[in-house]
């Protein structure tokens, strides 16, 4: 089975995308939801995110996430300390997931995956875009976040232009319409590289 990294920064629609994809039958694994998931629910993940962090970091048990937010996006040591903790437990659990996956290929959606060499662990990789004012004007108005707090975030991801070289395939994600009709067409070319490779 074929592994296609499907990344993008912040508020490019890569949810949106992967959910195209899942449409079309292919499994797709949102490696943010399971990192969030472990970090609600893992006693280990949360006596070490608690012991970075400390008292602030869960409310009620649950992650304090502008508290986590606001602490990584602004410190590149806190991130990676965070990251240390979290990713390589995402990365087991989407080894034991796609164990269970029965299909050509799975998309596996993560928004850091170009920053952290994630590439070398898929067969192919996918990146959507959109111009940098659309998606921050996307997430403010999901997330209720503020344009310097996307813009922070944006600060933690690679350049755009960077990852336009790294990629196999490019979606443009602005019109929806035109999003779907470049998701089929990069789901028959994956099935016709994989036919010959
Ligand atoms: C920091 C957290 C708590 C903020 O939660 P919040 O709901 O406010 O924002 P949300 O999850 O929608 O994240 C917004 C965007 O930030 C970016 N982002 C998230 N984590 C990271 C990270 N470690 N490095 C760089 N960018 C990141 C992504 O583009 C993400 O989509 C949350 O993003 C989180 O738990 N991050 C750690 C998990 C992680 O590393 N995920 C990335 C892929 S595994
Ligand atoms: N083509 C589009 N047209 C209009 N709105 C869109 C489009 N694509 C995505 N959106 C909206 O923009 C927001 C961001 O999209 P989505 O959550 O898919 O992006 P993302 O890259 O996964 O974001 P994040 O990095 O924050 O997790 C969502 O509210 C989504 O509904």
């Amino acid at each position: 089975m074929k592994i296609v990294g499907l990344t993008g920064g912040i508020g490019s629609g890569k949810t949106t995308v992967a959910k195209l994809f899942a449409e079309l039958g292919i499994p797709t694994y949102i490696a943010d939801e399971e990192a969030k998931t472990l970090m609600n629910t893992s006693s280990t993940i949360k006596r070490e995110i608690s012991a970075l962090f400390g008292d602030q970091a869960y409310t009620d048990g649950s992650l304090n996430r502008p508290f986590i937010a606001n602490a990584i996006f602004n410190d590149t040591g806190l991130l990676k300390q965070m990251n240390s903790i979290v990713h390589p437990r995402v990365g087991r659990h989407f080894k034991e997931w796609v164990q269970q996956q029965n299909a050509l290929y799975v998309i596996k959606e993560n928004a850091i995956l170009f920053e952290h060499g994630e590439e070398k662990n898929c067969d192919f990789t996918i990146l959507v875009t959109a111009p940098e004012n659309i998606r921050i004007s996307r997430v403010v108005k999901r997330d209720n976040k503020t344009e310097a707090q996307v813009k922070a975030i944006i600060n933690n991801q690679l350049p755009e232009g960077v990852k336009r070289l790294k990629a196999t395939y490019i979606i443009e994600n602005t019109a929806l319409d035109k999003t779907r009709t470049q998701v089929l067409d990069v789901h028959h070319k994956l099935l016709n590289a994989m036919k010959t490779s």
